[in-house]
């Protein structure tokens, strides 16, 4: 890993927490690192002063000096990207693409012979190491490749490989996740605000106990359900929460959320595949 030059072709916030998350993890040096975007130099002169690495447009970039390739861009863009990449990558260079819905079937379909493509699925904790992150290997990757992902992947948090039929549940999970954690904590603020807390001791407080929370259920031998048991006593405080939790669809909303993000990330997924038939 410490011999291999990476580029970022994409500089927005989810490149920025995996750059973040690989130098903070010591286990990759700066000048390791190079990330591109097509045009917003301002971006790219930010990127440069905050960690160190080398920042220039995708058309700047020396293809032939690199051995990784990190694709962050939206993924409606991914078709410029595979017909500019087509010509100026051989098929050893490893992609990794960390686009919402797009299938290593769909990029490998769309680059030459035998691409040595992985996809992976982070979520923004990345910038603090604490992504979890899945690695889905394309068809022609070979396990070298794979487990050198997963590494990298590890310097962002925690990594999984995962079968891809397997990866919009998985975004529906972990790559939207801690959307649907920050938005409980917008509640929490909320109501401990209305009740006269101030908000910047609420927002720590609503932060310490769903970290405590999380903290346990790794840490603790204890089922979710148990630990859940475990606080709830006969008519008290919270027995009292969680009915009313339930009332008013807590657990449910939950559920739709995740089928809802997993939906979206399978439809994102179908556009392309169509699009390339009609192409070829
Ligand atoms: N946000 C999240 O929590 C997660 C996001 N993802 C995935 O990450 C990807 C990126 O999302 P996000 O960071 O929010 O997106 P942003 O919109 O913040 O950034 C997109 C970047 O891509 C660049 N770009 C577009 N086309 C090209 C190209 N041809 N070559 C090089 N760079 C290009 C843009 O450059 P310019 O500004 O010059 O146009 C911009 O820097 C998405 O595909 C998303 O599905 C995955 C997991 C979690
Ligand atoms: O909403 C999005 O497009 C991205 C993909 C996974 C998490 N967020």
């Amino acid at each position: 890993m410490n011999n291999k030059r990476i580029a970022f072709l994409g500089a927005g916030n989810m490149a920025e927490a995996i750059i973040s998350g690989f130098i903070q993890s010591g286990k990759l040096a700066a000048d390791q690192l190079i990330v591109t975007n097509r045009n917003n130099h301002e971006r790219l002169d930010e990127l440069k002063k905050k960690y160190g690495i080398e920042a220039v447009t995708k058309d700047q970039l020396d293809y032939t000096t690199i051995d990784i390739f990190i694709l962050a861009m939206k993924p409606k863009d991914i078709d410029c990207v595979l017909e500019d990449l087509r010509d100026k990558i051989t098929a050893d260079q490893l992609l990794i693409s960390v686009l919402a819905g797009i299938s290593t079937s769909y990029m490998e379909e769309n680059l030459n012979d035998r691409q040595q493509i992985i996809r992976v699925m982070p979520n923004t904790s990345s910038m603090i190491q604490e992504s979890a992150t899945a690695v889905s290997p394309g068809k022609y990757v070979d396990m070298e490749q794979v487990m050198l992902a997963k590494e990298l992947m590890k310097c962002i948090g925690e990594a999984y490989i995962l079968d891809e039929d397997k990866m919009d549940i998985y975004t529906g999970i972990a790559g939207s996740g801690p959307a649907y954690f920050y938005n409980l904590m917008e509640h929490v603020e909320e109501v401990g605000c209305q009740a006269g807390l101030d908000r910047e001791l609420v927002r720590e407080i609503g932060a310490q106990t769903l970290y405590g929370a999380a903290k346990m259920i790794m840490e603790q031998e204890e089922t979710p359900k148990e630990l859940r048991e475990n606080i709830t006593s006969p008519n008290g405080t919270t027995a009292a929460g969680l009915d009313a939790l339930n009332e008013h669809g807590g657990g449910m909303a939950i559920i739709e959320a995740v089928k809802c993000a997993a939906a979206r990330s399978k439809a994102l997924s179908k556009k392309p595949e169509k699009k390339l038939a009609l192409q070829r």
